[in-house]
């Protein structure tokens, strides 16, 4: 299941459709999150010193339930400007741990793998901006405390995607 924010798009029809299906254009990003995101890519240019700077311009929200995945796909609907310049996907996970796995190749066997805990942020830009990948698993009771008590999010996973068009 995907909500947006900032701009509409659909895994099947990409960035086609301006509006929602209940004819609504997506909220703009909170500016909070923005911020968060341009801290984030900030952090990890310390690391990566060829990591491109970015300005979110889309929030993808992928809900998975305890069974949920994603099969595996590269981030590619963005404009040819932005995958030129590799500029880097965010993506924030909150809840259940995810199984996520990644590599520039289709063949499963030869995908990494890593666990996304709840608050972890993924960052891929620059020459792995086109990595393939997908969320095989959600694994169940990993989520803080708090999440369950405060929030209801049991046995669920969000994703926050954050790109630039
Ligand atoms: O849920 C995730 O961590 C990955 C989401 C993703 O790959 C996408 O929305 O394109
Ligand atoms: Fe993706």
């Amino acid at each position: 299941m995907n909500m947006c924010f900032g701009r509409n798009w659909d895994p099947n029809t990409g960035y086609k459709e301006r509006y929602r299906s209940d004819g609504s254009e997506p909220p703009p990003i909170p500016y909070e999150l923005v911020s968060l995101v341009k801290a984030a890519v900030q952090d990890a240019q310390a690391i990566l010193k060829d990591l491109p700077s970015m300005h979110p311009d889309i929030c993808s929200v992928n809900y998975y339930p305890a069974n949920g995945f994603l099969h595996l796909h590269q981030d590619r609907d963005e404009s040819s400007d932005s995958l030129r310049r590799g500029l880097p996907v965010v993506s924030i996970s909150i809840g259940e741990c995810a199984t996520f796995l990644y590599g520039d190749t289709r063949i499963n066997k030869k995908l990494k793998r890593i666990f996304l805990y709840s608050g972890d942020v993924l960052i891929f830009g620059g020459k792995s901006r086109l990595i393939y990948h997908r969320v095989k698993q959600i694994s169940q009771y990993t989520s803080p405390v708090q999440l369950v008590t405060e929030f209801g999010l049991r046995n669920d996973r969000l994703s926050l995607t954050f790109r630039q068009f």
